[in-house]
């Protein structure tokens, strides 16, 4: 069994998404489960809320994780996290990693975040975002996790204690990675290889050419390579009831889908102040008006969003919550009264506010059904008793009808 974690929930739904697609009968349990997953599977990635935790919480969750996987009999590890590898200098990429690799007794591994269909690339170490460099492209201005530099190489030493090296392009492209790999000099401790990979070809490289790795990291696009015995992927059918997307998400891309289904469907926006002064009273009426909204039209979505222009976002105070909590906290509330109120259908966009919401919902474990876009798919998940289909939607991705159009995959 592969096992693997990611270190937020739209990562964990984007790698299984990968793996299905590949033949594996997977399973995501969110957070550590108790016992093992509810039905046989061939990989579990449990999804965790690491990214921007303090790092020495990341490693912990991450070390229990891995000491669940093994329990299930997991034999091969997938270390997921983002493709544009969301992270601050203190973490939380290279701390897991180091962890990792330091529990399994694994001395070297690869790092591989390139994901072709959405776009990521990595060139010569330098990671690029549908080809404009990192450091320049709208991850620069996330609200958690400013990227102002492309060199991952540079981002990964700054943040763990491995050796770092890097295996180019030509190199993937000629066959030679096995052999470059195993011609590194031994270090005292972890020795962590950047490998360029631009196409879905160089990836499938990569997998033929790590596959003895006990641990492999980066984004999804790596599992392309993974082979799985075969199982066919599952579709959900729709639910019918009330419908709503929530997006706490202020990625460009997010941004573009809100602009485009404000002009669909009724929308409201958090007022951040309000929730400041009086939260009960704000994510009440929010409520009421969702209500409201489905005993018109009860097949038409509504949908709730934190960030209309990057101007909206607040940048953390010295005192006092931080706006990225509080939006945090009402879409979460949001997600219970909607599904009190009989919504069974719901899209998250943003990475931790996924993390928040489905918390919240009180999902453990998620059934991947069938694909929207890259690195974004439907999924189901129990409810405190009530199925649910979620999609949860990593900021950067979909294109710009998504939050309209995706319900048509569940027909
Ligand atoms: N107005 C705002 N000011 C500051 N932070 C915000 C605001 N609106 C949303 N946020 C926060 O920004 C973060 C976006 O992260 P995330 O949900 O992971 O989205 P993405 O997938 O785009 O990275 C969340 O923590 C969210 O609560
Ligand atoms: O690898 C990716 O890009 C995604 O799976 C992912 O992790 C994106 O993070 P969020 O945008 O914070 O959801």
């Amino acid at each position: 069994m592969l096992g693997a974690l990611a270190d937020d929930f739209t990562g964990a739904t984007d790698l299984a998404m990968a793996l299905v697609a590949r033949g594996f009968r997977t399973v995501v349990t969110i957070g550590v489960p108790a016992t093992g997953p509810a039905g046989p599977a061939d990989a579990v990635v449990i999804a965790l809320k690491t990214r921007t935790i303090e790092p020495s919480a990341a490693v912990s969750a991450s070390r229990n994780a891995l000491r669940a996987l093994r329990r299930l009999g997991a034999t091969r590890f997938y270390d997921k996290y983002c493709s544009t590898f969301d992270s601050t200098p203190r973490g939380n990429i290279g701390p897991i990693m180091d962890a990792l690799a330091a529990d399994l007794g694994t001395r070297t591994t690869v790092v591989v975040p390139s994901f072709p269909a959405a776009g990521r690339t990595v060139v010569d170490g330098q990671l690029f975002v549908h080809g404009t460099p990192l450091s320049e492209s709208s991850l620069r201005n996330h609200p958690l996790t400013p990227m102002t530099d492309s060199d991952v190489p540079r981002l990964l030493a700054a943040q763990s204690a491995a050796e770092v090296s890097l295996v180019p392009l030509s190199i993937v492209r000629s066959g030679g990675l096995r052999a470059a790999l195993d011609a590194l000099p031994d270090v005292s401790g972890l020795r962590a290889v950047v490998v360029d990979a631009e196409t879905e070809d160089d990836l499938l490289a990569i997998a033929a050419a790590t596959a003895h790795l006990p641990l492999i990291t980066g984004g999804s696009g790596l599992a392309l390579g993974l082979e799985g015995p075969g199982t066919p992927p599952v579709r959900l059918a729709a639910r019918g009831g009330p419908r709503a997307v929530l997006a706490g998400s202020a990625s460009a891309a997010t941004r573009g889908q809100v602009a485009h289904a404000r002009s669909l469907m009724p929308h409201r926006k958090l007022d951040v102040s309000l929730l400041r002064t009086d939260f009960e009273g704000a994510v009440g009426e929010l409520s009421d008006w969702a209500s409201e909204c489905w005993s018109k039209n009860s097949s038409e979505p509504v949908l709730v969003y934190a960030v209309g222009e990057l101007s909206d976002v607040e940048s953390a105070p010295s005192d006092g919550e931080p706006a990225s909590e509080l939006v945090e906290r009402a879409l979460s509330r949001l997600a219970s009264a909607f599904a009190d109120a009989g919504c069974r259908e719901l899209i998250v966009a943003g990475g931790e506010t996924s993390g928040a919401v489905v918390s919240a919902l009180g999902v453990r474990e998620l059934v991947i059904g069938q694909p929207v876009a890259p690195g974004v798919t439907w999924a189901s998940g129990d409810s405190r008793g009530r199925e649910m289909n979620l999609l949860l939607k990593s900021g950067n991705f979909g294109g710009e009808d998504l939050m309209s159009s995706a319900w048509k995959e569940l027909a």
